[in-house]
């Protein structure tokens, strides 16, 4: 029986405890606060600020876990690599942890040592060099901390009268210590998608079928699977998935994110971890979801196929207002459909967006996933947090 210290004990986290459960491993979650999600299922938990480098000694020290799991990005990552010459085994690895926690490094690698296409993009440190930035990528362009995820401090800047703005609103929703910011060329793309991307102790590098998803403010709304795409796009993507995961290195599934437009396939970023959009796997769309698949990958099972079973669609549910002691109402709407099902994460406070349950919906191979996606989002939208 393994030890899984799991960083981070989102929503995420917590269907990633209920497989391991499942298999008779022992999970230890860790977050900032108490009672958060993972926490809820998980054999022990560990509440401490992971952005503190000592307290993370102090825990490893402690639990001696066979695997060390991030589940959040907000890690002091440098010192996955000190762990790792210690014998512990970091999913998938302190590179891909590290790297992918700073835009800079990620990008960096991807655009120039591996030379997958991206968007244009600069770097900028202060307002000044941000409108320079501006001036040689030109308008519309996208400013994003480097520290930060889920959308956080991330605006598009359509004028010039939006670069201060887009900096300020940057330094408000950058997480790390350092005040950079990417900027880079608006993709007008035609959809955008998470390709999850399943690497293995083996060396067999699996994929499954591709998530397509919509973005508000820069956090996923719904996401469906299949994305219906050209064979051509897919493969690309494929490919570039498989380079950038082989040069981070390590075995557990990411999520990566790309954008498909008229002039081709653009890499954007990826997650070493679940992602996101693939909680529509929760609907049973797979042989197996992603957090099995992630689990499967870490303990060296062997995973020798991923099928799609049903065509599937997932769409968040949101707070609208603060709150310490939430409750749903419309939940008996999602009971009362067909091929319809529903996640409430146990978050114990509400703020204005934040995602507190995911709405699932399916239906056979041969649906239309337009109305699947459809009924998600229908169903969604009548629960109120309350
Ligand atoms: N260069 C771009 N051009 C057009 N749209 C963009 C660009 N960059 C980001 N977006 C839009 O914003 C969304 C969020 O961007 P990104 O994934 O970089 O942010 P994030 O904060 O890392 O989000 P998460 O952590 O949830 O994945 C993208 O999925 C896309 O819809
Ligand atoms: N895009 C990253 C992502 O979806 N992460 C998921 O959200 C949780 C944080 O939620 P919170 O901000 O509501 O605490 C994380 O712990 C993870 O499960
Ligand atoms: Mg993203």
């Amino acid at each position: 029986m393994a030890k899984i210290l799991l960083l981070g004990a989102g929503e995420l986290g917590k269907e990633f405890v209920i497989a391991a459960q499942r298999i008779g491993q022992i999970v230890i979650a860790v977050d900032s606060y108490t009672n958060a999600p993972a926490m809820q299922v998980a054999h022990d938990f560990e509440v401490i600020n992971m952005l503190d480098g000592d307290a993370l000694d102090n825990l490893i020290k402690k639990h001696q876990p066979d695997y060390i799991v991030p589940e959040i990005e907000a890690i002091r990552t440098e010192r996955l690599y000190a762990y790792e010459k210690q014998g512990f085994t970091v999913i998938p690895s302190a590179k891909a942890a590290n790297f992918t926690m700073n835009r800079k490094a990620i990008r960096d690698l991807a655009a120039k040592e591996l030379g997958l296409k991206t968007a244009t993009y600069r770097y900028a440190t202060s307002a000044a060099e941000l409108a320079e930035a501006v001036s040689e990528i030109g308008m519309p362009c996208v400013v994003k901390p480097l520290m930060s995820s889920s959308g956080k401090g991330q605006s598009t800047i359509k004028n010039e009268a939006d670069i201060e703005k887009a900096w300020k609103y940057s330094q408000e929703g950058s997480r790390g210590d350092v005040a950079e910011v990417i900027v880079e060329a608006f993709i007008n793309f035609n959809y955008e998608i998470t390709l999850l991307t399943v690497t293995q102790k083996s060396g067999k590098t699996l994929f499954c079928p591709p998530i397509g998803h919509r973005q508000e403010r820069g956090d996923y709304q719904e996401s469906w699977q299949p994305a219906t795409m050209e064979a051509v796009h897919l493969k690309i993507a494929q490919d570039m998935a498989a380079k950038v995961t082989k040069a981070l290195g390590g075995a557990g599934i990411w999520g990566v994110e790309f954008f498909v437009g008229d002039d081709g396939v653009y890499f954007s970023e990826l997650s070493p971890r679940p992602h996101d959009t693939g909680m529509v796997t929760l609907a049973n769309t797979q042989n197996f979801n992603e957090f099995e698949l992630h689990l499967r990958a870490i303990l060296g099972l062997p995973i020798s196929e991923i099928t799609l079973e049903r065509i599937g669609a997932s769409a968040v549910i949101l707070a609208s207002d603060t709150s310490d002691d939430p409750s749903f109402s419309g939940i008996k709407a999602i009971a009362d459909a067909p091929k319809s099902d529903f996640r409430i994460f146990g978050k114990p406070t509400a703020r204005p967006y934040r995602r507190m349950g995911v709405v699932v919906t399916y239906d056979s191979l041969s649906a239309d996933i337009n109305s699947v996606t459809k009924r998600a989002k229908e169903l969604a939208a009548k629960v109120r947090v309350v």
